[in-house]
């Protein structure tokens, strides 16, 4: 069954019929005037595809003495490991320690001063126009204010996620195929939130918005998913979420996620490695067991009134999180 829905929609209309939709297909008229809400039997639903897991030994990474200065100041410093197939990692450390950075270098949002980033086999470092904006695409990122368009609907903020590979005119007038289209929503609804793929982007919670920017991020296929901080501006619940998001795609599809994160628990609570970051330089590369909370205060710089609580996500009873700061007071005293 195909409903038209003038664009601009009157009065919720179209977010009435995304509501009562089982599954939406979502196709941008001529000249953007119409959008089309098609609604699909049940059976399709049932018949939806998933993304293929990436081949594991596709995703070898290696980071070779990784410098990044400005002027006197080096942000990055020699920063060396490898990586063996998709795992998912979390960089931690203390404000300024250099993690966006190392991040931005990694999707050549920032060129680095010196040392290599090898990717199966090629030095991402060295690419260049086309072969460069490939990489990017292999390499999504995910920031910390979702950067989405906040005016736009959610699907077209997914369908962005494809933008590296489309031609200039079908970008400039936001024509998506409609196979992409069936995509994003199938993304979104893996994700759980189709629901609110008519709505602008803007009319979301932060964390509904930050499971847009995942959906977007998928929508490239990349082999490789950035996070700098994302879920630095969600409360616990929706931070779960998030990560919970993140670990998903890691593990069904096989996809390497680097998250740059300022919390210990979720750190060791959703990563299987975890870097530790200090002054630009690598200072722990370990297990969750093995970030000890001695090895913490290293990282942080923290002397021994290093409380874990303050950096914690943790959704806790309030006798647990009375029990921690009344442990954390008998180490200062
Ligand atoms: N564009 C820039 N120009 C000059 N200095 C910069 C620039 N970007 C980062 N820096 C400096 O590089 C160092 C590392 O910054 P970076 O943002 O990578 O740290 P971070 O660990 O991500 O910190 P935060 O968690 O606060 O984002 C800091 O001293 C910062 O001031």
């Amino acid at each position: 069954m195909l409903i038209e829905v003038a664009y601009p929609r009157p009065r919720g209309g179209a977010r009435r019929i995304a509501a009562n939709a089982s599954r939406i297909a979502y196709l941008q008229g001529a000249g953007g005037r119409y959008k089309t809400f098609e609604i699909l039997s049940q059976k399709l639903v049932a018949t939806r595809v998933r993304s293929p897991r990436l081949d594991v030994g596709d995703n070898m990474l290696v980071v070779e003495e990784l410098t990044k200065t400005f002027g006197a100041n080096t942000a990055v410093d020699r920063v060396t490991f490898s990586v063996d197939g998709p795992k998912m990692i979390g960089i931690i450390g203390r404000s300024g320690a250099g993690k966006s950075t190392f991040l931005r270098m990694m999707n050549r949002l920032t060129d680095a001063s010196s040392g290599k980033l090898i990717f199966n086999g090629r030095n991402v470092l060295s690419l260049k126009g086309a072969e460069r904006r490939a990489w990017q695409s292999d390499c999504a990122m995910i920031f910390q204010q979702f950067n989405l368009v906040p005016r736009m609907d959610v699907v077209s903020n997914v369908l962005h996620g494809t933008l590296g590979r489309q031609s200039t005119v079908a970008t400039m007038f936001n024509l998506f195929a409609r196979e992409d289209i069936h995509k994003a929503i199938d993304i979104l609804e893996r994700l759980g939130i189709a629901q609110h793929a008519a709505k602008r982007a803007e009319a979301l919670s932060g964390g509904q918005q930050q499971r847009v920017a995942i959906a977007r991020a998928v929508m490239q296929d990349p082999k490789i998913v950035l996070a700098d901080e994302p879920i630095a501006s969600l409360d616990p619940m929706n931070a779960q979420q998030v990560m919970q998001d993140l670990r998903r795609i890691h593990e069904e599809d096989g996809r390497m996620v680097i998250a740059n994160l300022h919390t210990l628990d979720t750190a060791r609570r959703y990563c299987d490695r975890i870097i530790g970051m200090r002054d630009g330089r690598m200072v722990f590369d370990g297990t969750p067991e093995q970030l000890t909370t001695g090895a913490a205060r290293d990282i942080y710089g923290a002397g021994a009134d290093f409380s874990e609580a303050t950096t914690s996500t943790e959704i806790r009873s309030h006798d647990t999180v009375v029990e921690t700061e009344i442990r954390a007071a008998e180490v200062r005293v």
